[in-house]
Formats: structure tokens, C-alpha cells, sequence
């Protein structure tokens, strides 16, 4: 297939589709759609999966990375989805080459599938040059599910509805996570439909600002992961995890990401997340552990903080690593 006139010939673009963190996640309610309405602040550490893009006549995906072998290339995978997604709304006919270096656990409540999601996006509207209107990428992004319109921006920010309402993250500093996942996947779906209460109450409002760690630690310590005792219930090692985060040297905070099973641990320094990460690692050597730091949010200088809405031409997003 001849590639479009007016369409980009630099590349192959690569972009990392960092992992979604939950710090905390309340669930509100439940919609008509079936869909439960929440509050969550997710953060995105400098962790994730690493896609890349290149012309080619046809649209192809290969995987490598420790996880490629519980994924397939064809077209349910989410990359191959959103690609079909955009190039529809675009109406581009041209053909690209992905290739996806799957470096998170699958089904993980980090968000993988839908961070690939979303990287697909920002890298084809670089690499095609085009871009759907604002409302239709949102979406469209919604569309693929609940977590990739944010994992689309790829920023720090507040999650209402059924995740797709964004607004501005708190600004705060810059802190380092462990994740660990003891490598059993469970399905969002199946936590969802396992919760005993929809209707849990809101937690204490966000400030605009924490000025400090210990500020932001102490806030989050009084929220809560209304989805950790149905992941819990389904699978008994989310407690273990989160024990062996909680009992490591220089945690300030653990919880659950997600629906599960990764966990989290926040810590205020690299070595301390690496020392920690070790001890973990050669304690559990079956599952998967790693340090990552978060990036200090100082806000995105339009204001448009994490908004799908606000992606610069260029299909970038503020605060995305390149
Ligand atoms: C738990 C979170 O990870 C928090 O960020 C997300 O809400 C889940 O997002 P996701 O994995 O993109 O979820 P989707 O693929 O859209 O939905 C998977 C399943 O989770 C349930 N689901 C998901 C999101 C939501 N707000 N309410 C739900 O009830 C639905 O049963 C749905 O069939
Ligand atoms: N590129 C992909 N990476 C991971 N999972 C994918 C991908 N494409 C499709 N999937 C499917 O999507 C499902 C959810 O995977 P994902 O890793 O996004 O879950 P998750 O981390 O629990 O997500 P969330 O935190 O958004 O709930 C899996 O069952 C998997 O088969």
C-alpha cells in the first residue's frame, strides 16, 4: 500500500507505555452501563512496556520481553485494537509495523494493556500525522477501556465516572515505588463483580498542593483501595504482597494497585526502593518486584493537567516520557 500524501516519514518512534499506579481508588457507585463510578488519584512511575513504530505496506505487531508469551500479536491485542480504532476515525489507510517489548505482568491492575493502548495512540498520531478531534479521541479512548484515556495522557491525575472525568493531580513532590505482583493474574471484571459494597464513602478532599512526602503519605494513608478485599478474597497472595511490602525497611505506605494483583510500596529514596526491592526479590524469587520512581508533579504549564483533551498537535502529552 503506497503510504497517504501528507503523512510523516520520520520514524521508526518508539514511546514508553509507563504503568498506571492507583494510589488510592474508592468506588462510588454503580451505573445503569453496568460501569462502577470511582475516585482515584493515579500517578504513572517511569516503568512500562516500550512500543515501537514503523511505516510499513501492512499493520502488523510482533512482541519480545518477558511477557510476550501470555500475549498474542492478532487483533484483540490492545495495540492492534487502538491502532484500528484511530485509523478509523482518521480515516488513514495506511499500514504500520508495531513492536512491543512487554515488559509488565499481564492483568495486573497496572493498567498494561491500556498503557499500550495509549502509547499506540500517541505514537500513530505522530507517525500518521493526524489526529482525531478531542472528543472523538476521548472516546475512542474510553471506547478500548475505563484506564485509557489517563493511560493516554500518561500524567498524574484525578479519575471520577467510570474513569474517563479527568481533572489536575494535586501537584507533589517526587517519591520512588516498588511493585510487586506475585505473578497470578486476576480480572477486573471478576474484583468488580466480587465487591460486597458499590456505594463506599468519598475519603478526605485533596489539597491543590502536598508540600512534602510525608504530607502526601499521611493523606493517602487515610484513603483507601475499595478493591482490595475482593482481590484479596479471590487470591490470598495480595495479602502476602502487601506484607512484604508493609514489613520492608523504609516503607511509608502499601496498598494495591488497580484491581490487583500488583501492590505497591511508596518509599522517599532510590536506594531505599532498590534495597527493599532486593530483599523482596530474594525473598519471593517467583514473583515480580521492581523499583520505579514517580516524577515530582509540578503541573503542566497550560494548566491542562493530565486531560486527554489537551494533547499538543504533535500527539505528545505533557509530562509523557519520550
Ligand atoms: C480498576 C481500574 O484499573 C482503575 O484504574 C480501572 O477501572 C479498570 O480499567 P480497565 O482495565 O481499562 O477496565 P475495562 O477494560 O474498561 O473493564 C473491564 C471490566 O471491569 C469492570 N469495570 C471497569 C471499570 C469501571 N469503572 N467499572 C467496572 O465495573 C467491568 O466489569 C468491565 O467489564
Ligand atoms: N497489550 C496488552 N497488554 C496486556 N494485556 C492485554 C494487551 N492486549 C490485550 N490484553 C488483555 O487485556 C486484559 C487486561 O490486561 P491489563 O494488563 O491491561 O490488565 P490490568 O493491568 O489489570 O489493567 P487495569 O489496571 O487497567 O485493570 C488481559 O486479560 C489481556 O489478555
Amino acid at each position: 500500500m503506497a503510504a497517504e500524501p501528507g503523512l510523516r516519514a520520520a520514524d521508526p518512534l518508539t514511546d514508553l507505555a509507563r504503568a498506571k499506579v492507583n494510589l488510592f481508588l474508592h468506588v462510588r457507585g454503580r451505573r445503569p452501563d453496568g460501569r462502577h463510578t470511582l475516585e482515584s488519584l493515579a500517578v504513572f512511575p517511569q516503568i512500562g512496556d516500550v512500543l515501537t513504530a514503523e511505516r510499513s505496506p501492512i499493520r502488523s505487531l510482533s512482541l519480545d520481553g518477558p511477557f510476550a508469551m501470555e500475549l498474542g500479536g492478532g487483533e484483540d491485542n490492545l495495540v492492534m485494537r487502538a491502532t484500528e480504532a484511530l485509523a478509523a476515525a482518521t480515516g488513514i489507510g495506511a499500514g504500520v509495523s508495531l513492536r512491543l517489548d512487554k515488559r509488565l505482568p499481564v492483568a495486573s491492575g497496572i493498567g498494561g494493556g491500556s498503557a499500550d493502548a495509549g502509547a499506540a495512540l500517541r505514537l500513530l498520531m505522530r507517525l500518521w500525522g493526524r489526529a482525531p478531534d478531542a472528543a472523538t479521541l476521548g472516546r475512542l479512548a474510553l471506547d478500548l477501556g475505563a484506564d485509557v484515556p489517563v493511560c493516554l495522557a500518561s500524567a498524574p491525575a484525578m479519575m471520577r465516572g467510570a474513569g474517563e472525568a479527568l481533572s489536575p493531580a494535586p501537584l507533589m513532590p517526587g517519591f520512588w515505588l516498588v511493585l510487586a505482583n506475585p505473578l497470578r493474574q486476576l480480572s477486573t471484571g471478576a474484583v468488580f463483580g466480587a465487591l460486597e459494597r458499590r456505594d463506599n464513602p468519598p475519603g478526605p478532599a485533596a489539597p491543590a498542593r502536598f508540600a512534602s512526602l510525608g504530607d502526601l503519605v499521611a493523606w493517602l494513608a487515610r484513603q483507601r483501595n475499595d478493591l482490595e478485599a475482593p482481590a484479596r478474597d479471590r487470591l490470598p497472595a495480595v495479602a502476602s504482597v502487601l506484607g512484604a511490602l508493609r514489613w520492608a525497611p523504609d516503607c511509608l505506605l502499601a496498598r494495591m494497585s488497580g484491581s490487583g494483583a500488583t501492590c505497591f510500596g511508596v518509599f522517599a529514596t532510590q536506594a531505599q526502593a532498590t534495597a527493599a526491592a532486593a530483599r523482596i526479590r530474594d525473598a519471593e524469587p517467583g514473583w515480580w518486584t521492581a523499583p520505579a520512581p514517580v516524577a515530582a508533579w509540578e503541573g503542566a504549564a497550560d494548566d491542562g493537567v493530565g486531560r486527554a483533551d489537551d494533547l499538543p498537535a504533535d500527539g505528545g502529552v505533557p509530562g509523557a516520557a519520550r
